[in-house]
């Protein structure tokens, strides 16, 4: 890492990646807040002490963020990419019914990433791990030729034999999501046509402040997945990173059954809605296929439809019913407004897409 900053004369002048980490690191959190969250040892040794408890089971995750694949400057302002790591993190201990409480830190920095934008993403982390109660007790700093990596370990914790898993859905259940998905594509798809047209014209063309928001900003809900679990009414659930088809295709598989979407049930935002017919994209293939939502996709028995409803509407979180779950081979199949049904692919974002 020594040598970057120096060579171009940065802000931070001539610091290893021990100063580097502090830089980024120190005063952020209150010993008090470390303390109440059972930090025993943080950031500085070999490894982070953490306290156990022993009625509850860990959930570890890890999700990683490259620059030019999961964000470009021209998408994501620094701070957007430290939160969005760690609300993506967030959002795989929420699919589980699980609390977050932990979380682990690497970064591969490039030249180009100077010590002001590593403070502006470590001010986005720390206010994503404010926001959900986390304590940053370590990570790893290196640096890279090209481009930023920022990979985030979460750990959380669960009642011991209740994290609700992918496998769960049976026939007759419904499928409910947590709220609307195909904004954040949308979001990417007018900053990437923004920068394109910027480059041409100076036009700007507005971009609804929700869909740019929902792709920089993903909320993922935490007290949505504890409703779930606390109630034991929710029998599967999935976080939708890579498109919501693609997440209820995970939990066809796992359960070994069909799921089928309403066409009509799927929740439209206006914002969505509007924008898509202005860019005359379809506003189906955003909703199925956009991914990157930090929604929640699962199932419950129906007899709970209702009640789970209401407990959801008294803490002011959406939940949307979308379909059934039925016996037979593992899919997913849209039903449309014409009462047709139409397998979905299973397409979603893939990293290595053939061909
Ligand atoms: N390189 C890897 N080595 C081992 N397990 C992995 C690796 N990559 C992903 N996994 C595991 O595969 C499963 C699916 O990963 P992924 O599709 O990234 O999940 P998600 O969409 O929830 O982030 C997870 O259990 C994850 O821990
Ligand atoms: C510049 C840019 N191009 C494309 C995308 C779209 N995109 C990148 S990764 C991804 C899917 C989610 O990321 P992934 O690493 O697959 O997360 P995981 O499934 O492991 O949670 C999407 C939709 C983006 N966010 N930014
Ligand atoms: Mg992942
Ligand atoms: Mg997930
Ligand atoms: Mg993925």
């Amino acid at each position: 890492m020594k040598g970057h900053y120096d060579e171009k004369g940065d802000a931070v002048p001539s610091q290893d990646e021990f100063a580097l980490i502090r830089d980024w690191n120190d005063g952020r959190q209150s010993e008090e807040f470390l303390d109440s969250a059972g930090i025993v040892l943080g950031i500085g040794d070999d490894a982070a002490v953490v306290s156990g408890a022993s009625d509850r089971e860990w959930l570890f995750a890890v999700d990683t963020m490259v620059e030019d694949v999961h964000f470009r400057d021209d998408t994501m302002g620094e701070a957007d990419v430290g939160y969005k790591a760690l609300a993506a993190n967030v959002s795989d201990i929420a699919a589980m019914g699980g609390v977050p409480r932990q979380a682990l830190v690497s970064i591969s920095a490039p030249p180009s990433w100077n010590g002001e934008r590593m403070k502006r993403l470590y001010d986005g982390l720390y206010e994503c791990a404010e926001r959900y109660g986390i304590a940053i007790i370590g990570g790893d700093t290196t640096s890279a030729p090209r481009q930023l990596v920022v990979s985030v370990t979460i750990i959380g914790t669960v009642e011991v034999g209740r994290a609700i898993r992918r496998n769960g859905a049976k026939p007759g259940q419904s499928v409910f999501v947590t709220g609307p998905t195909g904004l954040s594509a949308a979001g990417l798809h007018g900053l990437l046509k923004q920068r394109d047209r910027s480059k041409e014209t100076s036009v700007e063309e507005a971009i609804p402040q929700r869909l740019v928001l929902s792709h920089r900003r993903p909320a993922p809900s935490v007290r949505a997945g504890r409703i779930l679990l606390e109630t034991g009414w929710g029998s599967s659930l999935n976080d939708v990173s890579d498109g919501l088809a693609s997440e209820a295709w995970e939990i066809a598989e796992a359960s070994q059954a069909r799921l089928v979407l309403r066409e009509r049930a799927l929740p439209v935002s206006g914002d969505l809605a509007s924008y898509a017919g202005a860019q005359g994209v379809r506003l189906l293939d955003w909703m199925l296929y956009g991914g990157e939502d930090y929604v929640l996709i699962g199932t419950v028995d129906r007899i709970h439809e209702l009640a789970l409803k209401e407990r959801f509407r008294a803490e002011g979180l959406p939940l949307f019913i979308i379909g059934e779950v039925e016996s037979g081979t593992p899919e997913v199949v849209l039903e449309t407004a014409s009462g047709t049904r139409k397998p979905l692919r299973k397409g979603g974002y893939n990293h290595f897409p053939k061909g």
